[in-house]
């Protein structure tokens, strides 16, 4: 007897182990760890994970596994034990960790096809049930009491392979095709009798004489320059004909990628790259932090380090942020290495997700490029594991498990004994302060592949712009600067921080923030009570009616739109062709691309937009960098909010000037002496760095201490609030007596969704029964979040403050 151990798909902590079911004989051949059966489970019948495979088992009367879904294991050992380890680190439960592994069609309904790869080899009993066909389907195999372990062997063998069919509403999409309904020849003799003015008919029929295949009727509308009218008509004289077929939608499928080989690399990049290609040749787990400037060539290093790693017989996980993922991007990966390469990215639907995930488990690909879950790619001899632009904060999962994907790099790289390259051009204070320290190896380049100056920084001071009387949000010197672009046909990348949830207060006249004494965060304005709430601790005072340091009733809470900045740029400057770029202008699947593709063919002279403009983008003709308004980055309710602003400017200012014409950056704000925008004008990360150190030291914020934040929600705000207050009791009780709790307060966003939030945050040095602690607690509300709708959510060393 054999008997499988596994993680079953009920969410709820009580059930957070294994469970054995007993193996029936006929899979005993078949059934291997990482994959998924059906099993049952009181009266109902799920899905669940087998992660081991045991001969006995303690319980008395066991049941059995009910079916197979995979017939390869979907998940590979060193996965499976990640999973674990994630799960423990992240207070999660297992199954969550293992579905945060997978495609999400794998939780939807899927068939299994066992496709036929030769005839010569295959047993009576296969070729029988075949019976000449290529495909059959799993089910049929299973109904014809199909021989389990000639299946796998053949498999093993080569002669069969298992397809998956993923047949989800997304993955299928209908598109209107047209054809020609006669021979060519009978379409040039109606092209003849065709009237003389039929111009536009003419046209079409011409391009099918010319063109005699089958296209899209979108497609045609667009080569032809014609109507869907003109189209009805041919159709209806019995020349062209059409029909609604399914297509499948590739993103990349009309990109062509140019192939590329590896340049001569610089000084500067033999050095940064020698490290690692050692690392590699050694098989050797080291993780770097490759700080290089904008421009600097980083992507090159990556790329010739994967090289090597190919040349190894070994694979590659690139993890790039997901508004980072563009086309352009994808181009120069695809571009070196072609078909080896898969993308996945939350762009894909999850059909072609599935297929691009599917590449990598049959070993099809040696490179992934992606966004965080990429991290997860079932590969099984990772040579390099590569995080580009590793301080941004989304390669954190904000939900269930709130795994970071640098942790899961480093996890992987020393499975696989293999170098992890983090790369930045801003990296994250903590990375920094870890690579000074010697725990990661500092690798650095300082100066830009065209040897060309970083672009010089003008800081404007909107408040000489409002005593000017100027009342626009736009310096008279920025519009001065983009009317010279215009004239020069140059471009100009105009950036805008996306609208934070919650609003701060500012004086206009002198810049002043009001600020919480004890948290050095700005306070939050609160329509509701009329008051300013400090959203760490539960400091809070009304309303100011005029500026403390200057005595001005100029007080403004701040917030701008983009649409609403596109409408007023219109107004003084006219002629200006904006293409805006922002969540509403982007929300279609392709629009990215496409407004990217407008402003690169200089169809538009300015690209507006938040954060998405920020990366990677690299247009030669853009001379001109204008950030509107520093100060909404500033004052975000989050002691990172000063890092993330240092951060950003730097990487906007990177889009300048970054081929042959020389480039120029110009920053509008209200707090032109704080140290991130000054630092961040002169391209001082070193000092920048050592400023917020000293800071992070006297506000006791990480990296010197670590940050647990616990936020509770629920429909009745008196019960979060005896909820929260009793958890940072607890706390107070079991954690050392060196950590602090903050709170209870309400959270940034006090109300989604009708549940009022609250939350508590522990800061602390080393608190090694922590999670322990906090599992308890979630055990004693178990009942309140399984029956009462209670939520708890526990986010270590968190991201978003929100
Ligand atoms: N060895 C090389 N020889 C010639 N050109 C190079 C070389 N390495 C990189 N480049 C070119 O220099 C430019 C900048 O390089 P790249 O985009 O890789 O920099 P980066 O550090 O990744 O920049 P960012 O952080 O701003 O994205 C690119 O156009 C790239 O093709
Ligand atoms: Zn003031
Ligand atoms: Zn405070």
């Amino acid at each position: 007897m054999s008997v499988a151990k596994v993680v079953v798909d009920v969410p709820s902590s009580q059930i957070n182990h294994t469970f054995d079911y007993k193996i029936p004989e006929k899979y005993e051949a078949l059934l291997k760890v990482g994959m998924r059966v059906t099993i049952p489970f009181g009266p109902r019948k799920i899905m669940g994970f087998v992660i081991e495979i045991v001969p006995t088992s303690d319980v008395k009367r066991l049941k059995e596994i009910e079916a197979i879904m995979d017939i390869t294991p979907v998940l590979t050992k060193e996965l499976l034990q990640l999973g674990k380890w994630m799960a423990d680190q992240t207070v999660s439960l297992y199954i969550q960790a293992y579905q945060a592994m997978l495609p999400r069609v794998l939780k939807a309904k899927y068939k299994k096809e066992i496709e036929k790869l030769t005839d010569i080899e295959l047993t009576a009993s296969l070729k029988q049930m075949f019976a000449g066909r290529d495909f059959i389907t799993f089910e049929e195999f299973e109904e014809n009491k199909g021989n389990y372990a000639e299946l796998l062997h053949a498999l093993k063998e080569g002669y069969i392979q298992i397809n998956y069919i993923v047949e989800s509403k997304e993955t299928s999409k209908k598109a209107l095709f047209i054809d020609m309904a006669k021979e060519q020849h009978l379409l040039e003799e109606a092209f003849i009798d065709l009237p003389k003015n039929a111009k536009k008919q003419q046209e079409v029929l011409q391009y099918f004489i010319s063109n005699p295949t089958e296209i899209e009727q979108k497609k045609l509308i667009e080569k032809c320059k014609t109507t869907p009218h003109t189209i009805q008509l041919l159709i209806e004289k019995g020349l062209l004909k059409k029909t609604l077929k399914k297509v499948y939608r590739d993103p990349f499928a009309n990109t062509n990628f140019q192939s590329t080989t590896a340049l001569q690399l610089s000084e500067q990049q033999r050095k940064a790259i020698e490290p690692i290609w050692k690392s590699i040749d050694n098989n050797y787990n080291e993780t770097f932090l490759l700080h290089g400037v904008t421009g600097s060539g980083k992507t090159e290093v990556y790329l010739q380090s994967i090289e090597k790693v190919i040349k190894l017989g070994k694979e590659a996980i690139v993890l790039v942020p997901e508004i980072a993922l563009t086309p352009q991007m994808v181009k120069r990966f695809k571009g070196r290495f072609g078909d080896d390469v898969a993308v996945l990215h939350s762009g894909l639907s999850p059909g072609e997700r599935f297929d691009e995930w599917t590449k990598i488990q049959k070993k099809e690909v040696k490179v992934v490029v992606g966004a965080r879950s990429a991290i997860f790619a079932p590969f099984e001899k990772l040579g390099i594991i590569i995080i580009d632009e590793e301080h941004e904060t989304s390669y954190k999962q904000e939900e269930q498990p709130r795994y970071h994907a640098r942790e899961i790099a480093k996890y992987r790289g020393e499975y696989h004994q293999c170098p992890v390259v983090l790369g930045s051009a801003t990296p994250l204070l903590e990375s920094f302060a870890r690579a000074k320290k010697g725990v990661y190896t500092l690798l650095e380049m300082t100066s830009r592949m065209n040897e060309q100056q970083m672009p010089p920084v003008k800081i404007i001071d909107m408040r000489e712009e409002l005593h000017a009387g100027n009342r626009t949000m736009f310096s008279r010197e920025l519009v001065q600067a983009i009317k010279n672009r215009i004239e020069r046909n140059e471009q100009v990348v105009l950036f805008l921080n996306r609208r934070g949830h919650s609003t701060f207060v500012m004086c206009r006249e002198c810049g002043d923030v009001v600020k919480c004494p004890s948290c050095d965060i700005a306070l939050t304005y609160h329509k509701s009570s009329y008051q300013l709430k400090c959203h760490y601790c539960d400091y809070q005072i009304p309303m100011i009616q005029e500026c403390k340091e200057c005595q001005s009733k100029q007080i403004q809470y701040f917030g701008t739109g983009t649409q609403k900045v596109e409408e007023s740029l219109l107004e003084v400057i006219p002629e200006a062709k904006i293409v805006r770029m922002d969540v509403d202008t982007t929300r279609r699947k392709g629009a990215h691309e496409k407004l990217l593709t407008i402003f690169q063919e200089k169809r538009a002279n300015i690209l507006l937009g938040t954060q998405m403009i920020a990366k990677g983008l690299d247009f030669e003709d853009v001379t001109l960098v204008g950030v509107l308004a520093v100060d909404s980055m500033l004052n975000l309710p989050d002691f990172r909010a000063s890092e993330k602003t240092f951060q950003l400017l730097t990487q906007v200012s990177g889009r300048a000037g970054r081929h042959k014409l020389p480039g120029e950056v110009i920053m509008q704000t209200y707090s032109t002496e704080h140290y991130a925008v000054q630092l961040a004008s002169q391209y001082n990360y070193e000092q920048y760095f050592l400023h917020e150190m000293q800071m992070r030291k006297s506000f006791h914020y990480p990296p010197y201490y670590y940050l647990t934040l616990i936020n509770v929600s629920h429909q009745d705000e008196l019960k979060v609030q005896e909820v929260t207050k009793m958890i940072s009791r607890l706390l107070l009780k079991h954690l050392s007596g060196d950590a602090t709790i903050l709170g209870p307060t309400p959270s940034p966003i006090v109300r989604i969704n009708n549940r009022y939030r609250y939350q508590c945050m522990i800061k602390y040095k080393d608190e090694p029964n922590q999670r322990e602690i906090i599992r308890k607690i979630l055990q004693y509300y178990h009942d309140d979040i399984q029956k009462n709708n209670l939520m708890i959510q526990v986010d270590f060393e968190p991201y978003q403050l929100m």
